[in-house]
């Protein structure tokens, strides 16, 4: 089952036994921005969290010294500047980064590679140096190349477990499933939709077919629906009008699958999310498939399922597309 949020950490946060759940230290680099103050807030809500380590390179400490204020267990410590690095990220179990610019209208998330594939490339560094053991969660667009960034980055390092490298494609699962809600009248909460592949138009793939409770569509509906989540990113980029991307619908997505990690770590078991990993599941490299998580970080991975025709074919089209976007990532750190 895909786990929710909810539960975890919105509800319970001051209910929960603080002696034995709170030991983990979570940090959110990036965590001034649009994403990371709103994922830093939900964040601090979590009982799973005993040091929320806030880094970015502006802002900082104002960011920490609001969210210090809430009446929850989590220590906030805000760190400004590379200088702090080591600090912030020493002994943490969760490193989320939402670091880097968002697109404006017009642009693909590919037009982000030049400004943040070095953003990445040195966070992640940092982490190979400061915190090998965490489990890293790369929200940082664009996903599909960021992610081989971070794993040429570790691998250089000495320090890859693909085990523990995650790019988070949860927004994708949380608009599908809101999407088909919809469609169909059901509660969200009881709707799962897994969604594989990668993170931008035609690599996303809603299985729609797998989708629980199950449910069917005449195919101009399946297809407009999962084009829709396919561009819902686009979607909030026109909303916005140049003042970004999905921040607050993000920030919900990154919690979830934080607080997923943080569940797995503490022995929990059942726990499982889509996210994009190393993977010898299809062609491409890396690839988004739902995983169990453990306290290792992936326990095993799901693969694909079985597929419909039409997800066969949304398969093919994102096979090529997520080659090129992975090649990419990886020439960036091994060809300079
Ligand atoms: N994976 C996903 O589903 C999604 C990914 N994104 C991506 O998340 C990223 C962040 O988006 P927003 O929060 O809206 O952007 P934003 O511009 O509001 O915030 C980015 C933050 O990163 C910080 N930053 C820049 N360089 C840094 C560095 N070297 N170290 C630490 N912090 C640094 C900035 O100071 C800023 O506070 C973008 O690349 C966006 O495309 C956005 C939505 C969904
Ligand atoms: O669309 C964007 O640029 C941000 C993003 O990844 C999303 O909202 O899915």
């Amino acid at each position: 089952m895909f786990s929710r949020l909810v539960r975890p950490t919105l509800i319970s946060a001051r209910s929960f036994s603080t002696t034995k759940q709170n030991n983990a230290k979570v940090v959110v680099a990036g965590a001034s921005g649009g994403i990371g103050q709103p994922l830093s807030l939900l964040l601090k809500q979590s009982p799973l969290i005993s040091e929320l380590s806030l880094y970015d390179i502006a802002h900082t400490p104002g960011v920490a010294a609001d969210l210090s204020h809430i009446e929850t267990p989590a220590k906030v410590k805000g760190f400004n500047g590379p200088e702090h690095l080591k600090e912030a990220f020493s002994g943490a179990e969760v490193i989320i980064i939402p670091a880097g610019v968002p697109r404006k209208p017009g642009m693909t998330r590919d037009d982000l590679f030049n400004t943040n594939a070095a953003i990445v490339r040195d966070l992640v560094q940092a982490i190979a140096e400061h915190a090998p053991k965490a489990l890293i969660g790369i929200i940082t667009n664009p996903v599909n190349s960021a992610v081989p960034i971070a794993a040429e980055v570790l691998k250089k390092a000495g320090k890859l477990d693909p085990k523990r490298l995650f790019g988070v494609s949860t927004l994708d699962i949380v608009r599908a499933n809101t999407f088909i809600a919809e469609a169909k009248g059901l509660n969200p909460i009881d709707v799962k939709v897994p969604v594989i592949g990668g993170h931008s138009g035609v690599t996303i793939i809603p299985l729609i077919s797998q989708a629980s409770p199950a449910v069917s569509f005449p195919p101009d509906q399946l297809k407009a629906l999962t084009e829709r989540i396919q561009e819902a990113g686009t979607e909030v980029v026109k909303a916005k009008a140049g003042a970004g991307s999905a921040t607050l619908s993000m920030a919900y997505a990154g919690a979830r699958f934080a607080v997923s990690l943080l569940r797995a770590l503490k022995g929990e078991q059942n726990i499982i999310e889509c996210a994009y990993v190393l993977s010898d599941v299809t062609e491409a490299k890396y690839f988004s498939t739902p995983l169990v998580l453990g306290k290792n970080g992936i326990e095993k991975n799901l693969g694909l399922g079985k597929l419909s025709d039409f997800e066969q074919d949304l398969l093919k089209a994102a096979i090529p597309e997520l080659k090129k976007n992975i090649q990419k990532g990886e020439d960036f750190v091994n060809k300079k």
